[in-house]
């Protein structure tokens, strides 16, 4: 009988270090081709911090990282930078560059030192940039750029970098619905050509719609996993929260919704 291949990026015994918290529950999970997780959890509990330890940019307290079966420590930053593409919440887009050279970032990767952008690269930055509706502005500075244009080019610059595993924080951030949607629906054409997706969101029903399986993190450190028809249960989004909620159906899908004290 066949192996089945590793997961694309994999969480073994991983506990994220949370500056002045104690240890939180160890993380053991994959994200194999074809998989969007969300991630959930209340303000402040750690969802920002555990994206930043999975794309290798502040060292885990504990546990390991593994690309494809391999540790993450032993990989070459430049192969890594090929292999997980992250969406931060906190970018600092301060440097005076355009649109289209913003996008041209996501194929550093891929170019050696002093290497110029080819043909191909400033195609691949112009579809992405067509992808989330943003054809025609290519040559605006970034600073002119809307909150929810410049999550776009954020999100832009990830498909031009074209990674296995994108690691996105709060992707729909200052998106209206419409945007919300096409981006969920990018990242989730992504994922049908054999691509996986961890997103931290606040929204659960777009949670609900959008992602085959759920991490929950709880304030006390507490965290469970699994597959999202398992993990939406109400009480234990009630739970997350502390926030009663009432549930509902639409299309076969649940709704959940805040309720008032
Ligand atoms: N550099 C730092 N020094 C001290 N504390 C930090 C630092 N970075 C993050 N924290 C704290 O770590 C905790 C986790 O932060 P994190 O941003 O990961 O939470 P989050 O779940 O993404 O929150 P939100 O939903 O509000 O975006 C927070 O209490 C935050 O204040």
């Amino acid at each position: 009988m066949m192996e089945p291949l590793p997961p694309l990026l994999e969480l073994v015994d991983l506990v994220v270090d949370i500056p002045g918290r104690a240890d939180g529950a160890p993380l053991n999970l994959g994200v194999r081709a074809g998989e969007c997780w969300g991630v959930l959890g209340p303000n402040g509990v750690g969802k920002s911090t555990l994206l930043h330890t999975l794309a290798g940019l502040r060292p885990a307290r504990r546990g390991s990282l593994r690309l494809k079966g391999r540790f993450i420590h032993q990989l070459p930053r430049r192969q890594i930078a090929r292999h997980l593409g992250m969406v931060f919440q906190d970018r600092q887009d301060g440097f005076p560059a355009s649109v289209l050279e913003t996008a041209l970032i996501g194929r550093h990767p891929y170019l050696r030192a002093w290497e110029l952008e080819s043909a191909e690269d400033y195609a691949a930055a112009q579809d992405a940039l067509a992808r989330v509706d943003l054809t025609g502005m290519e040559e605006r500075p970034i600073a002119t750029l809307s909150g929810g244009e410049r999550q776009r080019l954020a999100i832009a610059t990830a498909l031009t970098q074209d990674p296995q595993v994108f690691l996105l924080d709060e992707p729909t951030n200052h998106l209206d619905l419409h945007h919300q949607v096409e981006v969920l629906d990018i990242v989730r054409g992504m994922i049908t050509q054999g691509r996986g997706a961890i997103l931290t969101m606040h929204d659960v029903n777009l949670a609900a719609r959008y992602c085959d399986h759920l991490l929950l993190m709880y304030p006390t450190g507490e965290a469970c996993w699994g597959t999202t028809r398992d993990m939406l249960m109400p009480k234990a989004l009630e739970k997350l929260y502390g926030q009663p909620l009432a549930t509902g159906e639409v299309d076969g899908m649940p709704v959940f919704l805040p309720l008032g004290r």
